[in-house]
């Protein structure tokens, strides 16, 4: 007989079965099939969780391509949501990639084609007037803590995809859930559907979303307005989390909204914490600090630009060095070369000012037909120690440029950070080969382990920011902090670089694999919550170090299933 106390339960009979949250499946037991009306509805064998997970994943395994895997995957977690984070939990570094990048990149860029039932959300620029009775509607009897939304125009690295956009907000609230225990019924993935400018899909008859251009200005920021209020007057203590927003949106939307509620963009700021994480690591390999760095960062858009202020106020925090000093070791490169003063504002975007190259300083240094500075010359004139690229522009670190880094430092450090696996600047192996083994390394999807001269393999790290996030927000959630602040991500990404395998064993990777990554955020929310009580942010008044860790593994969700009392009264 089961010690834990049951869950009262109102549904019966077919609106059970077909309710994820509280389908079992056939887990039900005997007393509950008689209780719930099931008896006749379910084949007479009583199954284990754990029976259930290793038929799921026998199913799985019959599905050949990724792709499938993860249709498979929607499906069950359409039909049973305890069994669906129950199997990616036992097999977390196989199937992480299939629910998340790579493969979730498809599967969105699919959308129109393989959608099958509503997920999440979908708030519609044309439905504007009922937005709030949509809201409501969709939201009734929950308490939501966790809000993830996207607008959709920068997926992955794979541009705008419209509705499909929601496909990343569901997978990123399934991350919060499998990696750091927030409950997922305490969740709502929003897709906020403003139209789309990806010509591919208007012209598709089967896209399922509004087929409208993209809604700039004014209208849009209207539209999140309204969107940010109702969460703010209906969940006031949840966090609201951003995703993949366009470069114009992502960093104004953060600033705007982080006085009033607890915010967090997980590409400014995420990608910027697992990234000085991966920094710290790398440096302590080289026995060197933050600030002593030269710091090559390709491709300033939004999650450029994120990882250099976080690497920057890393440096200030931890390196005791001024701003400014800090401004002056990065170089940053986007579409038109080197950032340097005599682009023109045109072409320096908001935010990117304090990292501008003066002119003075590249004065005889090659340029192109339009008279940009291209990579290879910026290597050649910094010798960087760090390269880092989130460009989407696959290959960019060609042999001739890493050969040239590997030329002005021992151990160059390489993040070819851009996500799906196709867009990434280089592959680990040629870094390797190329550097012969010499080279550090981290990548933005998972890739195997390379090779190295000696024969040993080296594993790379995947500096991906679901390394980090889900225990950033839990931390920002179970503390009920008001905002998450900066020292706060700067806590969780120390903890993180603590836990990293290279700290024992140099030759070993610059983070911990994703199969540890449940307790990896476990440790990243404990250090989010000390520094909350620490800075007086927190809502809550917990002692101890003990007690904080007791307190967070209380408050985690765990896919197993609770015994059930019918209950007319009950939950739905
Ligand atoms: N590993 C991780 O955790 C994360 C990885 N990313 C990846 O980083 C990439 C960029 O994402 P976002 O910053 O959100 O996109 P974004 O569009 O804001 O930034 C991309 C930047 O690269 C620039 N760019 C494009 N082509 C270029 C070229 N030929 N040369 C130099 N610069 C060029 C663009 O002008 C833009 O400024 C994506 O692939 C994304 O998946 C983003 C967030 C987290
Ligand atoms: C990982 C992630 O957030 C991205 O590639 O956009
Ligand atoms: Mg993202």
């Amino acid at each position: 007989m089961s010690t834990r106390t049951a869950v009262h339960v109102s549904l019966r009979d077919e609106a059970i079965l077909t309710s994820p949250r509280w389908n079992k499946g056939s887990a039900f037991t005997a007393e509950e099939r008689k209780a719930f009306g099931l008896t006749g509805r379910l084949p007479f064998r009583v199954n284990t969780l754990d029976e259930q997970c290793e038929r799921a994943y026998d199913q799985l395994q019959s599905r050949e391509s990724p792709l499938r895997k993860n249709s498979f995957l929607q499906s069950l977690k359409d039909q049973n949501r305890v069994l669906y984070y129950s199997l990616i939990s036992r097999h977390l570094e196989e199937l992480t990639p299939i629910i998340y990048t790579p493969t979730e990149a498809e599967a969105i860029a699919n959308y129109s084609h393989l959608f099958r039932r509503s997920e999440g959300l979908y708030l519609t620029f044309s439905n504007l007037s009922s937005m709030e009775e949509d809201f409501i509607e969709h939201t009734r009897g929950c308490n939501i803590e966790l809000v993830v939304c996207t607008d959709a125009e920068q997926i992955l690295g794979i541009g705008d995809q419209g509705v499909g956009g929601i496909g990343i907000a569901t997978a990123k609230a399934a991350i919060y859930t499998l990696l750091a225990g927030v409950n997922p019924s305490k969740t709502l993935s929003v897709t906020l559907d403003v139209g789309t400018d990806n010509e591919k899909l208007l012209s598709d008859p089967l896209y399922v979303g509004w087929p409208h251009k993209r809604i700039r200005g004014e209208g849009y920021d209207r539209f999140i307005d309204n969107f940010v209020q109702l969460i703010r007057k209906h969940y006031p203590h949840s966090l609201l989390h951003f995703e993949d927003f366009g470069v114009s949106n992502a960093k104004r939307l953060l600033d705007l909204y982080s006085e009033k509620h607890a915010v967090f963009n997980d590409d400014v700021q995420g990608t910027g914490a697992v990234t000085l994480a991966t920094v710290m690591s790398a440096v302590g390999v080289t026995k060197s600090s933050l600030a002593d760095q030269r710091i090559v960062v390709f491709g300033a858009g939004t999650a450029g630009l994120g990882i250099t202020r976080q690497l920057r106020d890393g440096m200030v925090a931890l390196d005791n060095v001024s701003v400014s000093d800090a401004n002056k070791r990065f170089y940053l490169l986007d579409r038109y070369g080197l950032i340097k003063a005599s682009l023109g504002l045109d072409k320096i975007r908001d935010g990117l000012q304090e990292f501008v190259r003066p002119d003075d300083e590249w004065e005889g240094v090659k340029t192109n037909a339009k008279g940009e500075i291209e990579l290879l010359e910026v290597v050649r004139m910094v010798k960087p120690t760090v390269l880092i690229g989130c460009s989407t522009l696959a290959g960019a670190f060609t042999e001739q440029v890493v050969k040239e880094m590997a030329k002005g430092t021992e151990r160059p450090i390489i993040l070819p950070l851009s996500n799906p696996t196709r867009l990434h600047e280089c592959t680990p192996e040629d870094a390797n080969n190329w550097t012969n083994g010499k080279a550090l390394l981290a990548t933005g999807s998972p890739f195997p382990p390379c090779k190295m001269p000696n024969g040993k393999e080296y594993v790379v790290a995947e500096c991906n920011n679901a390394l980090i996030y889900p225990g950033l927000g839990f931390g920002a959630i179970v503390s009920k902090a008001r905002s998450l602040t900066d020292a706060m991500i700067i806590a969780g990404a120390r903890r993180l670089a603590s836990l990293a395998p290279a700290l024992k064993d140099p030759d070993d990777a610059l983070l911990p694999d994703f199969g540890s990554s449940p307790d990896v955020n476990f440790e990243v929310a404990v250090a989010v919550v000390e520094q909350a009580i620490e800075d007086g942010v927190a809502g809550v008044d917990w002692g101890g170090k003990e007690e904080v860790r007791d307190k967070i593994r209380e408050k985690q969700w765990k896919p197993v299933y609770e015994p059930y009392v019918y209950d007319v009264d009950g939950e739905q």
